[in-house]
C-alpha cells in the first residue's frame, strides 16, 4: 500500500472550511443567502461568481470581519475569527493592508515580526512574489500589480496552512499570473489549502475545484472537468455563461 505523502491530510483533519446556512446582509441586500459549503485541505479552490455575487463577503466571514453573519464557519476546525486561526490562515484583502512609506523588504520584516514569523520569511515570500528587483523600493512607488503582490506576500508569511485571497492575479500580466498560479499548485502539493476569488473565469481550469456563486447562492461545487462535462461547453467562458444562464 503506498504512504501517503506528509501532504496528505490526516484522516482526523477537519476540513480546511465547513460553512453550514451562512446568511449575510449589507446595506439592505441579502450578500450570502443560506450558503453551505466545504473547502477540503490541501486543494486549490476557486470562487467565481459576477460582480456583486458575494464572493468579497463570503471571504470577510471566513477571515471573521464580516459583521452580521448568520450560521456557522468552522476554519481548520475553530469558528471563523479565532485568535488560534491568525497563525494558521493568511489573508489577502481587495484593498492593499501595507505601508507605502516603508519599502518591500521593510514592510515584509515588520509583518513577519508582528506574526512571530521565521526571520528568513520575508525574503522567501519576497522570491515566491517574484519581488526580488523590488525589495529596496518604497510601497508607494510601486505599480499596482506589484503593490498587491506585497500584499500577497504578507499572508504568505508564517506559511500559513490555509489562503484566502482576494482576487490576488488582478492587475497583473500573463507570465506573473502563471506563475502565481503554479505558486498556488504548488503550495497545495505541500499541503496548503487555497480559497482563491477570481473574475477570470479562465483562471477556473488552474483550480482543483470551483465553487460559483451567483447572487449570494452557490450555484456550483465541483471540478474543471466537471463543469464542461456537466454543462457541455468547450471552455469555463462558456460553462459559466450556461449556468448562470439557467439560473
Ligand atoms: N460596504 C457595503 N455596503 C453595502 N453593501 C455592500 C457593501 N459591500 C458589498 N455590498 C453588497 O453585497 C453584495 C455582495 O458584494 P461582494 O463585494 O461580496 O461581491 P463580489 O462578488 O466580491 O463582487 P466583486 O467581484 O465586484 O468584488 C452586493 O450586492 C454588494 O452590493
Amino acid at each position: 500500500m503506498p504512504h501517503p505523502s506528509s501532504a496528505d491530510p490526516r484522516p482526523a483533519d477537519p476540513p480546511a472550511i465547513r460553512i453550514s446556512g451562512l446568511s449575510v446582509r449589507r446595506g439592505g441586500t441579502t450578500a450570502l443567502d443560506g450558503l453551505t459549503v466545504t473547502v477540503p485541505r490541501g486543494q486549490v479552490v476557486g470562487l467565481l461568481g459576477p460582480s456583486g455575487s458575494g464572493k468579497t463577503t463570503l471571504m470577510r466571514a471566513v477571515v471573521g470581519t464580516q459583521r452580521s453573519t448568520e450560521g456557522t464557519i468552522a476554519v481548520l476546525g475553530s469558528p471563523a475569527g479565532s485568535p488560534a486561526l491568525r497563525r494558521k490562515a493568511g489573508y489577502l484583502a481587495q484593498a492593499a493592508g501595507i505601508y507605502d512609506d516603508l519599502t518591500v523588504l521593510e514592510n515584509l520584516r515588520y509583518f513577519a515580526r508582528i506574526l512571530g514569523a521565521p526571520a528568513s520569511d520575508p525574503d522567501r515570500v519576497i522570491r515566491e512574489t517574484g519581488l526580488v528587483g523590488q525589495a529596496g523600493r518604497l510601497a508607494g512607488s510601486l505599480s499596482g500589480g506589484q503593490h498587491r503582490r506585497v500584499s500577497l506576500a504578507v499572508a504568505l508569511l508564517g506559511a500559513p496552512e490555509l489562503l484566502i485571497l482576494d482576487e490576488p492575479t488582478v492587475g497583473l500580466d500573463p507570465v506573473l499570473r502563471r506563475d502565481l498560479w503554479n505558486l498556488f499548485a504548488t503550495l497545495a502539493s505541500r499541503g496548503v489549502s487555497l480559497l482563491v476569488s477570481s473574475h477570470v473565469m479562465d483562471e477556473a481550469k488552474r483550480c482543483d475545484r470551483i465553487l460559483l456563486l451567483h447572487e449570494g447562492r452557490l450555484l456550483a461545487d465541483m471540478t474543471p472537468a466537471e463543469l464542461l462535462e456537466h454543462t457541455g461547453a468547450p471552455d469555463a467562458d462558456a460553462a459559466f455563461l450556461i449556468l448562470l444562464g439557467a439560473a
